[in-house]
């Protein structure tokens, strides 16, 4: 096999997320369902005969050095040498960007979860799913949830999972048209650090009474992004008419979920033009599992 061609690296949101306290490396300790939904950038790879890794289409905004598919590429190829005294082949990426950047999507991360997962397959390396995370978490926290490939109850900084059932339902989701840098979110003076604990107990008979999330939990980080952001708390005020809406992840994006398509048809034809929305479905699994399962190759 020398290519793998339509790779998915799909969205996520974070369908609450708790601000429980800080590390002493600065970085925040967290409590998050996250939930995978079937919008996606798509990823095209083939070995190259050289040993470089190579991204072959421009990422406005994002230099090739910098990408984090380069970035996790480089580090796995790095651990493949030292396991084997060899490098290994390298890759072209081509990368079609659908999801938009500082939108909370958590676009980044699943590009570089994708790219660990092909580039594992691609090498016949036979990493292990916890190897691959700790290959990546370095470079972003919403990395191993991504690996891990399905519903997850996130704690320590996002790297300490465990499966849960989500919602089944669809999302409307709206970008507000601003990029919000993480690290201004969580470096936010006026940033709630206290927020109760709550257990996966809690969380799984809520959803079970009530069968959606609504009034369970909130985002700690959207009170400090309506504050910076304004575009943020307009999209919010005018989803929320509809339902319990919030921000994903340190936004910009807001969603809100609805039990039927058609309910989210309605509300997607109502949004104001000057934002851009879509309708997503809750994904119960990881869509690059069945396709490295199915090993649908191109060549
Ligand atoms: C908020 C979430 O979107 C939830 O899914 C993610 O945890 C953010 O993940 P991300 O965008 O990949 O962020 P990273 O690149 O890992 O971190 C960016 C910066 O945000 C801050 N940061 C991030 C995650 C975390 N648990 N605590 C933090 O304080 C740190 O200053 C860090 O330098
Ligand atoms: N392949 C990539 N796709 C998108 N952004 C990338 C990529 N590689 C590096 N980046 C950098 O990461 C930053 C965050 O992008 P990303 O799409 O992950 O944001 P996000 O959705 O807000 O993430 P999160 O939910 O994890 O906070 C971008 O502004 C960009 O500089």
């Amino acid at each position: 096999m020398t290519s793998l061609h339509n790779c998915p690296a799909p969205a996520k949101l974070n369908l609450f997320l708790h601000v429980v306290g800080r590390r002493s490396d600065g970085y925040h300790l967290l409590q998050s369902v996250f939930q995978l939904i079937d919008r996606a950038d798509r990823l095209h790879f083939d070995l190259r005969e050289d040993e470089r890794i190579v991204r072959t289409t421009d990422v406005p905004g994002v230099p090739e050095e910098q990408d984090l598919i380069v970035r996790a590429l480089k580090r796995l190829a790095s651990e493949y040498a030292r396991r084997h005294g060899h490098n290994p082949p390298g890759i072209s990426v081509a990368v079609e960007k659908v999801l938009p950047m500082g939108g909370g999507l958590g676009g980044g991360s699943s590009d570089a979860a994708t790219a660990l997962m092909a580039a594992n397959c691609l090498w016949q390396a036979g990493f292990t799913s916890d190897e691959l995370m700790a290959v990546g978490l370095p470079l972003g926290a919403d990395i191993p949830f991504f690996l891990f490939g399905q519903t997850a109850f996130a704690q320590g900084v996002g790297e300490a999972l465990a499966p849960v059932a989500g919602p089944d339902c669809w999302y409307v989701v709206i970008e507000p048209g601003v990029a919000v840098p993480t690290p201004a979110i969580f470096g936010a003076p006026d940033l709630t650090r206290d927020t109760k604990g709550v257990t996966i107990s809690d969380f799984s008979r809520h959803l079970e009474n009530r069968r959606d999330l609504s009034g369970f939990g909130k985002n700690d980080l959207q009170a400090v992004a309506i504050r910076m952001f304004a575009p943020v708390a307009e999209a919010l005020e005018w989803l929320g008419r509809y339902g319990d809406a919030r921000m994903t992840g340190s936004g910009a994006c807001v969603f809100c979920a609805f039990s039927s398509e058609s309910e989210a048809d309605q509300v997607l034809a109502d949004v104001p033009g000057a934002w851009s929305a879509w309708k997503a479905k809750a994904l119960d699994s990881h869509p690059m599992k069945s396709l490295l399962q199915n090993q649908r190759v191109v060549e």
